[in-house]
């Protein structure tokens, strides 16, 4: 298993330009399974799990042809719904959150579906149940495997109908979308995930003939039409990455220019680092960040603390949380980290402890973090990457910090941060991968 070595303490400085989205890749690419015509994709990012969800479809017999480093055709002419339910595709699978959005279409199309354990990050209870009755809702009928720990989804015909989601799901939302875009009827999903992800794949659909109406609310009607046709799609920048490099800028006191950061798709994300008192220029579509000295967390107009906690979009993803906390290490003030979604995702503070962060672990859920004021230096560790946002702001405290740190693990970063060593080396930063 492959490691980074890196020697921290040095300033960047330079541009960088995000990746196409990871999380709306995920939707888009299983999306092409809705149509046998040709379907084009750009600003595809060229890490881990979308690769692993390509060779996954690609097993499935589609067609897949690379154009260039980042845009792909995909033809889904000819599918083998047999490969579902084999060992290899339970195994696959497994490796990545993504392939549970195969479902969606398979069933819409093929009126069959399985959903083996998916991967991902080991973060906390992931539930699948959102999916499932939203499929069972638009009538299928499905039976667990306990050996297997698979579902088998069969639909003969799916129905429109109204359901209130039992949580705003995103991989939940956008599978019941794809199920419902062919089916008899109008689906109204009340409760829906609206994330940019879910944006992009509603608006991807419309352009492939579907009749989606309340894109970018929580209330979307889906009027099922007869088939879909071929499109063109580009994906977002990852509004992730957008957040991780704002991080990294102000952690290493470094200049940097984020190019085309997609600035109206990011919600609350520049404000959130704002109020840990980090200075930004919005010029065009690029986000400068200045070289600070020291950065100031914002108080509240009472006074009181803040606080940084998630919520479905519009509010903050709980995917920044991780980056946030490392940020504020070095920050004048205090700040309170509330990670409410996963019960496992903050359990990395450990690391940063032993490099010499104030933090207090209050509960799985919540921790403190006293910033240091950069009266106090980090000292590099050796660590190992417990999940690809972790890992990443592991990744950053180290090169924040004086001296070698070693980060193990890395597979988990790669599975979402494209080309991030020789990204981050364009920058200035001191970094080599040990094999
Ligand atoms: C491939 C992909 O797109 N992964 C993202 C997707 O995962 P994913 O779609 O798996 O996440 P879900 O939205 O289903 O929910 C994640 C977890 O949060 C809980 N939950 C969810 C909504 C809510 O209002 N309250 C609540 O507690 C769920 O029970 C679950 O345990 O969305 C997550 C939440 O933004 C992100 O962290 C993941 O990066
Ligand atoms: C949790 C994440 O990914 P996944 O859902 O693919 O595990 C993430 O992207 O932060």
């Amino acid at each position: 298993m492959s490691a980074f070595e890196v020697i921290g303490g040095k300033r960047l400085r330079g541009s960088i330009t995000p990746q196409g989205a990871k999380n709306e890749a995920l939707q888009i690419i299983s999306a092409v399974l809705l149509t046998a015509e040709k379907v084009t994709i750009n600003n595809v990012p060229d890490i881990l799990d979308v690769t692993r969800l390509i060779e996954l479809l690609q097993l499935l017999n589609v067609k897949v042809e690379r154009l260039s480093k980042n845009t792909y055709t995909f033809q889904a002419d000819d599918v083998n719904p047999d490969y579902f339910g084999t060992s290899d595709f339970r195994d696959k699978s497994s490796k990545m959150r993504g392939s549970v959005m195969v479902a969606g279409p398979m069933l819409a199309r093929f009126k069959k579906a399985y959903i083996p354990r998916p991967g991902g990050d080991k973060i906390g209870r992931r539930r699948l149940d959102t999916h499932i009755i939203g499929f069972e809702k638009l009538g299928a009928k499905f039976e667990y495997d306990e050996k297997l720990n698979e579902f088998v989804l069969k639909a003969p015909e799916l129905k429109g109908t109204y359901m209130l989601l039992d949580e705003p799901s995103v991989t939940g939302t956008a599978n019941i979308v794809m199920a419902a875009v062919m089916a008899k009827g109008t689906t109204t999903i009340y409760h829906a995930a609206c994330e940019p992800y879910l944006q992009q794949l509603c608006k991807m659909l419309n352009s492939m003939g579907a009749r989606i109406k309340g894109v970018g609310s929580n209330l979307l009607e889906i009027e099922g039409v007869e088939k879909l046709h071929g499109t063109e799609h580009t994906m977002l920048p990852d509004m992730i990455e957008v957040g991780s490099f704002i991080g990294l800028a102000a952690m290493t006191q470094s200049e940097i220019t984020i190019k085309n950061a997609g600035i109206k798709h990011l919600g609350i994300i520049p404000d959130k680092f704002q109020q840990l008192g980090i200075k930004m220029d919005f010029r065009g579509d690029d986000i400068h960040i200045p070289q600070q000295d020291l950065y100031e967390v914002q108080r509240y107009f009472d006074g009181s603390t803040v606080s940084f906690s998630d919520h479905p979009w519009p509010g903050l993803t709980p995917d920044l949380l991780s980056i946030i906390l490392v940020t504020a290490i070095h920050a004048k003030g205090s700040v309170l980290i509330h990670q409410k979604m996963f019960e496992s995702r903050l359990f990395f503070v450990d690391k940063l402890i032993d490099m010499g962060a104030q933090i207090i672990l209050c509960d799985p859920h919540r921790a403190v973090v006293l910033g240091l004021e950069r009266k106090q230096q980090l000292r590099g560790v050796v660590m190992s990457s417990p999940d690809i946002r972790a890992g990443v702001s592991l990744l950053f405290t180290a090169l924040s910090a004086r001296g070698k740190s070693i980060i193990q693990n890395i597979e988990q970063i790669h599975r979402g941060y494209q080309d991030i060593e020789d990204r981050l080396r364009g920058l200035g930063a001191d970094i080599k991968t040990l094999h």
